[in-house]
């Protein structure tokens, strides 16, 4: 683009018809005449931007360089010039945007003192369809239930007069050290949330001492995802695409960025579930994904955003895949969506690095075992998973103290999915408190538990009360060699 010339209002104003149509993007003034008609939107969302200003909506959507990639150097018409603006044009702007959050509907970031503060937050002034996507989860939503509820099941055993007056947080998870035990899950297309979509959950990370996992769904591309978390280690979550050669150069992609520390492949999703409160909002406002260009669509099972972006999803992936996985990276590898002690031990004979027990934020199969159910199955049948891998959970987190529970069960690492991707309502500053509110929780129950040094008691489960979940574990093991329950035992 020519930076020096400058796009007044009145030259806009000849250039606003769908035949001649140019629109502000960020301040730059780009003429979409040969493109709208390829917008998988459909061209009637570009249209009604002609001669003005659709950044707002553009920005819900899109990484800030993705138009700079569509276009033709001859469609970058030079900078907006903001000294020419007059009422009447701006009067035009006011015209309805897509999903613009109504600004009286959002309570101050001081008003969000626990993490469900954030869901709430967005459910009321995000748009109606990212809190579809966002809160959304399988069918019936039991396993989306179960995941909270049954945190809330497992009970503490506190000792006294242990002087808490220091307790220590820090942790080294997959090599990284952190400044607690929580990682910021994979979610894709951060920017439906808000503006500075993954950019906001980078920085905050940083901020914070903690790692956000970027996932292969993004919505702005990778590098540009770790700039904004400049010099913080990264995960990288990795959907293995059909055509496996796409996720060969990612994977030749990742190679190049030292900032990333470990593979998360995720398993548990091999065809995208039904989420029906994202398939009833039909939007013709087209999200795209930054890696590989999957674009949300409208068909006859309705409007979901997470099937429409998720279709290149390999079903075909099996243990089998481990050795190629291996081959074409260096990194740590480690199994996302791990739901049974059977798989968590064939995970570690493979020679993965690790395991995430993971059900997708009941997001993958309904009625799957709620997340710390798995944790201490993982426990009862194959505890040896935790002294040669590391263990990371995800599913339902939302209290410090539920990062206690799992630090006392063995995890190395808790991930914290929906109340961070609802912080992005409110940019980097919202992440950052999202962190701080865990933190604060997290080193409350130490103090209240009589624990000082977290990595003192990892996997002491002495501190704990199993009692009432260990009604719920599978009865019998399914690991080779492992523990058979009395209670039911095959019929020879
Ligand atoms: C909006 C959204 C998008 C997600 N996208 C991905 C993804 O791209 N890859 C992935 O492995 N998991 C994805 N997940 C699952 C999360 O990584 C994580 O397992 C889950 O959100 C944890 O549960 P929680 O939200 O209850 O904390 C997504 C979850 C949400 C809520």
């Amino acid at each position: 683009m020519s930076s020096e010339l400058k796009i007044s209002v009145s030259e806009l104003d000849k250039h606003a018809t769908p035949d001649d149509c140019w629109v502000i993007v960020n301040g730059k003034v780009y003429d979409l005449t040969r493109f709208a008609p390829e917008h998988p939107g459909g061209p009637d969302m570009i249209y009604k931007y002609a001669g003005k200003d659709g950044s707002k909506t553009y920005n819900e959507f899109h990484a800030a360089s993705l138009i700079e990639k569509e276009l033709e150097p001859s469609e970058k018409k030079g900078e907006f010039d903001t000294s020419t603006i007059t009422d009447t044009w701006l009067e035009a702007q006011k015209e309805e945007t897509i999903s613009e959050p109504d600004p009286n509907e959002k309570p101050p970031l001081s008003a969000i003192i626990n993490l469900d503060d954030f869901e709430k937050a967005f459910a009321k002034s995000g748009s109606q369809k990212a809190n579809a996507y966002v809160s959304g989860a399988s069918n019936d939503l039991l396993t989306l239930n179960a995941n909270k509820t049954f945190w809330q099941r497992l009970w503490f055993r506190p000792r006294v007069m242990r002087n808490v007056s220091s307790v220590n947080t820090n942790m080294r998870m997959l090599g990284v050290d952190v400044s607690m035990p929580v990682w910021i899950c994979p979610m894709g297309i951060a920017k439906t949330a808000g503006p500075e979509g993954e950019g906001a959950l980078g920085r905050g990370a940083k901020k914070a001492g903690i790692v956000h996992c970027v996932s292969t769904t993004a919505s702005m591309g990778v590098e540009e995802i770790l700039e904004s978390g400049e010099g913080n280690p990264f995960f990288f979550q990795l959907y293995v695409d059909k055509q496996r050669h796409k996720t060969e150069a990612v994977l030749k992609q990742l190679e190049g960025l030292p900032q990333v520390k470990a593979l998360f492949v995720t398993a548990d999703l091999a065809v995208v579930s039904k989420r029906e409160a994202d398939e009833r909002i039909k939007t013709q406002v087209q999200v795209s994904v930054y890696q590989n260009g999957q674009k949300s669509a409208v068909d006859k099972k309705g409007g979901g955003l997470a099937r429409s972006t998720g279709s290149f999803i390999d079903w075909a992936l099996s243990w089998d895949d481990i050795p190629w996985l291996r081959k074409h990276t260096k990194l740590p590898i480690l199994v996302k969506g791990i739901q049974s002690a059977a798989d968590a031990k064939t995970a570690l004979e493979l020679g993965c690095d690790g395991i995430v027990v993971s059900n997708h934020g009941g997001r993958a199969l309904d009625s799957a075992p709620a997340t710390i159910l798995t944790l201490l199955e993982i426990r009862r049948d194959c505890p040896e998973v935790f002294d040669r891998m590391e263990v990371l959970v995800d599913g339902g987190v939302r209290r410090g103290s539920d990062v206690l529970k799992a630090v006392l069960l063995g995890a190395k690492g808790i991930g914290v999915g929906r109340p961070f991707q609802c912080s992005v309502l409110y940019d980097t500053e919202g992440v950052e408190h999202c962190a701080d509110i865990i933190r604060d929780e997290l080193e409350t129950a130490m103090r209240l538990c009589g624990i000082t040094d977290l990595n003192a008691v990892r996997g002491d489960m002495s501190w704990l009360n199993t009692a009432e979940l260990e009604q719920y574990l599978p009865p019998t093991s399914i690991v080779k060699g492992g523990f058979l329950s009395g209670l039911f035992k095959p019929k020879l």
